[in-house]
């Protein structure tokens, strides 16, 4: 059963997932399509980690959840370079995700 804390968050990464539609962060980055890429990000994240975090009830409260989202987005401007794909979709994908928690926007779902 769904605490209302997983169901919050479970509508939120569902959100941040639509802005994902060539789903760049939908699954653990490997080394194979980036080379290195274990060697340079200590802690790596996506938005499938994100959800199993969900399920297994990981997530203690909202800003654990958002620091993930923050670490995920973080690690593919960290990894790639500023003139890629990837660096671009992380810088718009942060700011429409953190966006989606303003207090306006978390008072808009209690509601
Ligand atoms: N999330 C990332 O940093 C990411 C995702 C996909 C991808 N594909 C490549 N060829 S490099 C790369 C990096």
């Amino acid at each position: 059963e769904r605490t209302p804390l997983q169901r919050l968050l479970e509508h939120l990464l569902r959100s941040m997932e639509k802005r994902d539609p060539q789903q760049f962060f939908a699954w653990p980055v490997t080394d194979n399509i980036a080379p290195g890429y274990s060697q340079i990000i200590t802690n790596p994240m996506d938005f499938s980690t994100i959800k199993q975090k969900i399920d297994d009830g990981n997530y203690q409260n909202l800003n654990e959840f958002i620091n993930d989202f923050k670490l995920m987005c973080s690690n593919a401007t960290t990894y790639n370079h500023q003139d890629t794909i990837y660096y671009k979709a992380a810088k718009k994908l942060l700011h429409v995700g953190l966006k989606m928690v303003t207090p306006e926007k978390l008072r808009q779902l209690r509601s």
